[in-house]
């Protein structure tokens, strides 16, 4: 803008001078052509003066009669044609070039009201590059307009050039931006269609993915759903009470004497099918519903309980016991191992996978108790150390068997149940080890579902019950607190044999009440509920009677069709002689 002003400016300043020199022109040709008038009047005087003969006088120069005028008219009058010749030669010289510079300046002005009106112009004029700039010098007119004229109109004239090839420069400086504007508008808008068709395209293709989306997950759900009716067909089919039986490895513990074998005294000839051997003579095939050998890990032990573990997430109670002599194997199938999960923490890690999964419609939350059942009296493991241990008793309330009193943990995630089942385990412990063995301990995961929009809830829950080892009284030092327990362990152990025979057998009564622990399990087992019994054996030749015993109870667990199969014993007096020996 400022070289643009600078550039009018100078041109007005040209203008103005050319205005002044015209200004000068003018007067002096008005000063020559009084000078001719006079000379011509002059001239008339001396002519009627001389008479008619003289006239042939009138070709001498005209700057001749001027000279001798300016001699204070010394000069003789035969000068004077010649003089006005010579001064009316200078006239028609200064016309002529007054002529040329009147049309210069017609020019220039036009060109400087054209260059005004037009805007365009006017900005490009910001384009010009600074050698261009550089071509329009200022415009110096000499201050004293009676210095020699030509010298000054050569200067305008030059300085006219000038600014004209600068106009020109202007203009082609415009043209050029305006091309290069109108270019690059339409390539900006070229750009911007083809963005907007992308645009268009992609959230097409979102809408696409979104609406695949929405379909797959209602397949998905579907599958689910169906899936899971299919389990539960299943597991009716099973029966509401399924036997799974696990066979540990030997361990380096296991005693081996002369007396007996080193080998596995149980054979798995089959996934469904275990055989114990314990000498030569006898071999006794059990059916259960599955078997699991020494080789197989806690994996393929919760693999089997898995759709029992999604019901709960339905709405349905289920139990799991196991069920086993001292060192069978319970405590390590249900509870596991630092980096080796049981069963517990595999059931809970599963539900909250599902919470997950579910999370978008169904909000799901989980929350545990631990007890020990310890001579037929409840302990809350859950309590603070330095909390009293209250009464606890067994009531029937709204929501099915329920112990008030009872501390119940919500849990959020794996960490908060790590730590939970940690401080029920360390609790059990502190009645010392054989105390624990001595003891049910029960783990209860409650789950309960509401669905978000309709806010219908559903409650499940889960009991796993590491049940007091099964072995007969005669196997440690005896004193009377610990017959007491010993007698109050196989006590409950025999209710809950009665319980699931009775439950099998469809019969009326089932003798729930007879002990604490079927008191607290009888709306998780049976009827309206699913239950897992897992009996854990040990292999060694000298736990045989143990082994044997464990899966004579589970035969008792399972429907009477899933009996055994072969074998010099009859069944049913493998059955008498479990029922015997757990009651001892
Ligand atoms: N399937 C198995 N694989 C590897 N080790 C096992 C297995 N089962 C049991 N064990 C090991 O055998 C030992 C005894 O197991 P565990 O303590 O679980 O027996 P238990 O039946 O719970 O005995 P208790 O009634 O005294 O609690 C433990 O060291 C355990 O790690």
């Amino acid at each position: 803008m400022a070289t643009q002003a600078a550039q009018a400016s100078t041109i007005a300043v040209a203008t103005g001078h050319l205005k002044a020199i015209e200004g000068h022109l003018a007067q002096q040709v008005a000063t020559a052509l009084a000078n001719l008038d006079h000379l011509k009047e002059h001239k008339h005087l001396i002519l009627k003066s001389q008479g008619g003969s003289h006239l042939h006088a009138a070709g001498t120069p005209l700057t001749a009669i001027h000279n001798k005028e300016n001699q204070e008219g010394t000069d003789g009058p035969e000068d004077l044609p010649s003089k006005l010749a010579a001064l009316e030669k200078a006239l028609v010289d200064r016309d002529l070039l007054l002529l040329r510079q009147n049309e210069d300046i017609a020019s220039l002005e036009d060109q400087l009201a054209r260059a005004q009106l037009n805007p365009a112009r006017r900005d490009s004029a910001n384009q010009r590059t600074a050698t261009e700039r550089d071509l329009i010098p200022a415009v110096n007119v000499p201050a004293n307009l009676d210095a020699p004229m030509p010298a000054t109109m050569e200067l305008a004239r030059d300085q006219i050039v000038l600014l004209r090839k600068a106009l020109q420069n202007s203009q082609d400086d415009t043209r050029q931006a305006e091309n290069s504007r109108i270019e690059s508008e339409a390539a900006l808008q070229s750009a911007v269609k083809e963005l907007q068709s992308e645009l268009t395209e992609q959230q097409q293709m979102w809408w696409r993915l979104e609406a695949d989306c929405r379909n797959l997950q209602n397949l998905l759900a579907q599958a689910n759903h169906e899936k899971r009716m299919l389990i539960n067909q299943l597991l009716d089919l099973k029966g509401s009470i399924r036997v799974i039986c696990r066979v540990r490895p030997m361990m380096s513990s296991d005693a081996l004497t002369a007396a007996t074998s080193s080998s596995s005294i149980l054979e798995i000839p089959s996934p469904d099918t275990v055989i114990l051997a314990p000498d030569r003579t006898e071999r006794i095939v059990y059916d259960f519903d599955r078997v699991i050998g020494p080789s197989e890990g806690q994996e393929e032990v919760f693999n089997e309980a898995k759709g029992l573990v999604d019901s709960v997430a339905e709405g349905y109670n289920v139990c799991m016991l196991f069920f086993g002599p001292t060192g069978s194997g319970k405590t390590y199938t249900m509870a596991g191992r630092p980096g080796d999960l049981g069963m517990a923490a595999n059931a809970l890690a599963h539900l909250f996978r599902l919470a997950r999964e579910v999370d978008s419609k169904q909000q799901v939350r989980v929350s545990a108790s631990i007890l020990e059942i310890h001579n037929e009296q409840i302990n809350d493991l859950l309590l603070a150390q330095n909390q009293q241990q209250p009464k606890l008793e067994i009531k029937e309330g709204s929501a099915g068997v329920e112990v008030p009193g009872l501390t119940i943990k919500p849990m959020a995630g794996m960490q908060e149940a790590e730590a939970i089942m940690q401080r029920g385990r360390a609790a059990r412990g502190r009645g010392g080890p054989e105390e624990a063995t001595r003891s049910h301990l029960v783990l209860t995961i409650y789950v309960t579902c509401t669905h978000r929009s309709t806010e219908a809830t559903s409650s499940g829950k889960l009991h796993l019950v590491d049940l007091a080892g099964s072995e007969r009284l005669a196997k440690g030092a005896v004193t009377s607190e610990r017959t007491k327990e010993v007698q109050a362990v196989h006590k409950s152990l025999t209710v809950l044999g009665d319980v699931i025979q009775a439950i099998q057998q469809k019969s009326s009564h089932v003798p729930f009440r007879n002990s604490k622990l079927t008191r607290l399990l009888e709306d998780s087992i049976g009827f309206n509920s699913r239950t897992m019994v897992v009996l854990t054996c040990s292999p060694a030749s000298e736990d045989a009677s143990e082994t044997r015993s464990t899966l004579e109870f589970g035969l008792k667990a399972r429907k009477p069709e899933g009996l055994t199969r072969q074998g010099s014993t009859s069944p049913k007096r493998h059955f008498l002689k479990a029922l015997r020996s757990t009651n001892e």
